[in-house]
């Protein structure tokens, strides 16, 4: 497994934000962790990272996340944070370029193949023609694709990503969900936090779907996404239909109380 996850516990001022979950991620899976505002996910997100502290067990690729260095987790897993922020006037290069500090000293020759592999994540995010820009002068949307750029640089087998898609229009959605969709080809996984049940239903492998810090429901998004749990965990109803060869879930209105 790259991740697992048992009796993860996140308690904040005496109330639990995070209440004895367990989830695992293996090879070629595009996890999307969905529930409403306030469900507990970034705070999911970032005590599988060790960003935020919990009880219970957390294993990266077998091994306790707490046994493991600074570095090897950057090895292991990249993170995409909520908020989209640059705040260096430097080239966006050199903020791509970032992804590749774990791997700086891996070898006696340096990170020799840094240099494609960061041309390569700023051309699968379509940022490659804003290689000389300021990165702190970009749109809010391009931006983020700098950032999710940085995280593909950095050539882990699992990539955390918190909400990904907030801010990009529709095409740089779907060219998002591609990218993960390659990743997943090359045997890397995706966890990612989404609002967009749409993208969910039709580019995740599997949801976890959390309300009140509990998981209620784990699986494929056709077994995920049903009336009753939109309904339970949303309150929303929803169209559920097929087009251009994949599911399609949309929310067209608030469930009576
Ligand atoms: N440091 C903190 N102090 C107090 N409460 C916190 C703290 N961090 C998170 N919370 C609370 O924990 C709950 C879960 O927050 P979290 O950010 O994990 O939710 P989320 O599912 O990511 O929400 P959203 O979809 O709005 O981003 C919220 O009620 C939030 O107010």
């Amino acid at each position: 497994m790259l991740l697992s996850v048992d009796n993860l516990t996140v308690r904040i001022g005496g109330r639990a934000i995070i209440d004895n979950v367990g989830f695992s991620v293996g090879h070629g899976e595009l996890v999307g962790l969905i529930g409403p505002n306030g469900a507990g996910k970034t705070t999911l997100l970032k005590a599988c990272l060790g960003l935020t502290r919990a009880s219970g067990n957390v294993h990266v690729m077998d091994t306790p996340l707490a046994r493991m260095t600074p570095l090897q987790r950057a090895r292991a897993i990249a993170y995409l944070p909520q908020e989209h922020e640059i705040a260096w006037a430097v080239a966006v290069r050199h903020v791509v370029g970032l992804g590749r500090q774990p791997w700086r000293e891996c070898s006696a020759f340096g990170d020799y193949a840094g240099g494609q592999i960061i041309a390569r994540a700023m051309e699968r995010m379509g940022v490659d023609t804003l290689a000389d820009r300021r990165a702190d002068t970009l749109s809010g949307g391009e931006r983020a694709r700098v950032l999710i750029a940085r995280t593909l640089a950095q050539a882990t087998p699992l990539l955390v990503a918190d909400e990904p898609v907030a801010g990009l229009d529709p095409a740089h959605q779907i060219a998002l969900m591609e990218v993960f969709g390659s990743l997943l080809r090359e045997g890397r996984s995706v966890v990612c936090s989404l609002h967009d049940l749409g993208l969910a239903a039709r580019w995740c492998t599997r949801l976890v779907m959390l309300a009140q810090g509990h998981i209620i429901a784990d699986g494929p998004p056709s077994s995920v996404l049903t009336p009753q749990n939109l309904r339970q965990v949303y309150g929303v109803e929803a169209f559920f239909g097929h087009a251009n060869g994949g599911p399609v879930v949309m929310p067209t209105g608030l469930s009576e109380k």
